[in-house]
């Protein structure tokens, strides 16, 4: 700890020579008029008081008060410069802290919470700055008062000064004996606090989630043990700082009654002058104060040893990441992208992408499609170098993505993600962010070319709108289309979109792909996407499984290949929504290729499409409860939900299911409680079919009943 608070305060303070010196001049002023004027008591008594020497009394009273005079400039000029000096290094600190978090990659977001990150900028910097502005100054002051003190002490009369040195050892190895658990108790208080901040982030993000999946009484459980321990963990840490507080004031105590005891003795030997007893005494009260003070100061310090050794952590958390030594410009034109041979897991986990090769040429639109989980969002986070590759490399016109300048890079390439995340500043702020290279003209028109120039018009304030809650007020699709300006607007040559168009209305999502369409040539345009509709036109789709691209080629190279993209065109087609995508339908054939009706007669499938109903679902809904009664059967005609499961004390997710996927089968036959829960994770719209309606159509044809029974048993074996 030590060693980090000197590493880090030379650091700091190299730049600050000046003020420095001038902190150091000020103190030391103040420290000699604190042991001088105790001194002066020897001289007062001795050769002033005892003999009744005026003329000595008003020469001693005068250097007293210009000692005094003095003392109260250094005092004002130590305080000015303290000031500043902790203001400049809790400033420096500050910046450098939130720069090296800007230089990180992902997975140090991943790695520590938000509730421990602000923990650190919150709790830990505070307390950084109590000691730069306080008590690290204090303590420094009032250490060199303890050791010149002292060495006066024995030039007044070194058999006293010993005895009172021996008495003091009591000072030191009291709290040393105690310092380590201290430390301990103090480092776990911070965990305490950061486990609990964390879960209080969880509960505000997460809210939807948990009020969704009923997970309140669990939440709470969880938050009352964290508090019960903070409070058991914060007990101790008290307890412990107490006792490093009692230990110097009763050592105090013991040596006050020696020096009485022993010097009294000199006295009557006439081994010491009143005036010299007068002015040790005098003296040693004052040196006792300083120790009594540092002795309040080592709780902080050991307090602060543990903030020090937190904001170092991240200080010293490299990048995984890392910018190239001589890192290399690439020019603003389209590009060719490269995979070779990829292999990249997270973390220490498993290999995600298992030697994946692709090559897009510059200005075509390529799409990365296949199953959820298959690896596609993860290669295109590979592509943006949000992580490097374990084995294999990526390349931007033939330069390995590791040699290019990370400014550079971020300048060429375009990204839209799933989620969006807005600032809580206007509309035209959070299209702009602040590039002054651009004009109101080409943001009108990139909001234009996202299809969200009408809805901002709309709004009383306009481009002017705040936006608030980080964009909670606003509807996932119209978040996603500012994200889509905002990007456009920056005119990149390589443009990476991770389910963009997912939020949107049919007719939006058309318009944005129209919009796609028409920067192809100019733009090399990477697109993942689950809705095969969407891509059609690319020029080469990427089919991924199991992180490997198993097929490539344009929409109708792969139909004709039967393979995996075909079972999933097959699995998506045969539905139809209204433009505002608030009612859907679904064919005849495809209704039958699901496995409960195969089978069935073309007249009963009619019959069934006529009994199926649009329900519409906002990202983050619980379509159903594990647990719940089920009576209704669900098909997906567009949009995405997750399936979690209660396995032990975790809720996990267990699958994730898209556009043409069902669920909830068994509910058409028996009422039984739901095996897992459903939440939608994009607007999703499903069609559904009450069991009632259902076992009524039944009712007219038996030979139905038998063959959904006969499905539901054989998927269950
Ligand atoms: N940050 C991460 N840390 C650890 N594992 C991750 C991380 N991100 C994704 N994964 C895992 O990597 C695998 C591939 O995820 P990825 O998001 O690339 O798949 P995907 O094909 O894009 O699926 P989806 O369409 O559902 O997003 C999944 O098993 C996922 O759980």
């Amino acid at each position: 700890m030590t060693l980090i608070f000197i590493r880090m305060m030379r650091h700091y303070l190299a730049s600050q020579k000046l003020l420095c010196v001038l902190f150091a001049v000020s103190i030391l002023i103040e420290i000699g008029y604190a042991v001088a004027a105790p001194l002066s008591l020897k001289y007062l008594v001795d050769f002033a008081f005892v003999p009744k020497d005026a003329q000595m009394f008003i020469l001693i009273l005068s250097l007293l008060i210009i000692g005094s005079l003095f003392n109260i400039g250094a005092g004002a000029s130590g305080d000015y410069t303290l000031a500043k000096l902790s203001g400049r290094l809790l400033h420096m600190l500050r910046t450098e802290l939130f720069t090296h978090m800007q230089k990180q990659s992902l997975d140090f977001f991943v790695r520590y919470r938000v509730g421990d990150i602000t923990t650190r900028f919150n709790s830990d910097l505070s307390t950084i700055e109590r000691v730069i502005g306080a008590t690290f100054p204090f303590g420094l002051k009032e250490g060199v008062t303890v050791i010149v003190g002292l060495c006066l002490l024995f030039s007044l009369e070194w058999r006293l000064a010993l005895a009172v040195l021996l008495g003091s050892s009591l000072l030191f190895i009291g709290p040393r004996l105690l310092q380590q658990r201290a430390e301990t108790a103090s480092r776990t208080v911070k965990e305490a606090e950061a486990d609990f901040a964390g879960t209080i982030d969880e509960s505000l993000k997460g809210h939807k989630t948990i009020k969704g999946l009923h997970l309140q009484d669990l939440l709470l459980e969880k938050a009352n043990m964290q508090i019960q321990s903070l409070f058991t963990l914060g007990l101790r840490k008290s307890i412990m700082n107490s006792l490093m507080e009692r230990i110097p004031m009763t050592a105090l105590m013991v040596i006050n009654a020696i020096m009485i005891g022993f010097g009294g003795w000199l006295i009557f030997q006439d081994k010491l002058s009143i005036g010299e007893f007068v002015a040790f005494f005098t003296l040693f009260l004052s040196v006792g104060q300083s120790v009594f003070h540092l002795s309040f100061l080592i709780p902080n310090i050991i307090e602060s040893g543990v903030s020090f050794e937190r904001v170092n952590q991240v200080l010293e958390d490299r990048p995984a990441v890392a910018e190239a030594d001589h890192p290399v410009d690439i020019p603003s034109i389209s590009s060719h992208i490269r995979m070779d041979e990829v292999t990249f897991g997270y973390a220490d986990g498993p290999d995600i992408l298992k030697h994946a090769s692709l090559y897009i040429p510059a200005g075509s639109f390529a799409a990365f499609v296949g199953p959820s989980g298959s690896g596609k969002s993860t290669a295109l986070q590979l592509l943006q170098r949000f992580y490097d590759p374990r084995q294999g490399r990526v390349t931007i016109d033939d330069l390995d993505l590791k040699q290019i300048s990370e400014k550079s890079l971020r300048e060429q390439m375009g990204i839209v993600f799933q989620d969006t995340f807005l600032f809580n500043v206007t509309v035209k702020e959070n299209i702009m962010l602040g590039n002054r290279n651009l004009t109101e003209v080409d943001m009108v028109a990139a909001a234009k070319a996202a299809n969200m120039h009408e809805t901002i018009m709309s709004w009383p304030q306009g481009y002017d709108t705040p936006i608030l809650q980080e964009g909670a007020s606003l509807s996932g699709g119209q978040r996603q289309r500012l994200s889509i300006a905002r990007t456009l607007l920056r005119k990149p040559s390589i443009l990476l979109l991770d389910e963009v168009t997912s939020a949107l209305d049919p007719a939006t999502e058309a318009d944005i792909n129209r919009t796609l369409e028409q920067l192809k040539g100019n733009t090399t345009i990477v697109s993942v996407t689950h809705r095969l509709s969407s891509i059609v036109h690319a020029d080469l789709i990427f089919v991924y499984e199991d992180g490997q691209v198993v097929e490539v080629g344009s929409h109708e190279e792969l139909l004709s290949r039967e393979g995996l993209y075909r079972e999933m065109w097959e699995k998506q087609a045969g539905f139809s929504l209204s433009q505002d995508g608030l009612h859907a339908r679904v064919d005849v054939n495809r209704l039958g290729k699901i496995p409960i009706f195969e089978g069935m007669a073309q007249e009963l499938l009619l019959h069934l499409t006529t009994l199926l109903t649009t329900e519409t679902y906002e990202r983050g809904h619980t379509i159903m409860r594990e647990g719940d009664e089920g009576d209704k059967f669900y098909i997906i005609a567009r949009g995405s939900v997750e399936v979690r499961k209660q396995l032990l004390d975790e809720n996990r997710r267990v699958a994730v299911l898209q556009d043409g996927d069902h669920f909830g089968e068994i509910a058409l036959l028996k009422n039984i409680p739901r095996t897992a829960s459903i939440i939608a994770i994009e607007p999703t719209v499903l069609l559904s079919l009450r069991r009632e309606w259902f076992l009524e159509l039944t009712a007219s044809y038996p030979q139905l009943l038998e063959v959904v029974e006969r499905t539901i048993v054989n998927r269950m074996k």
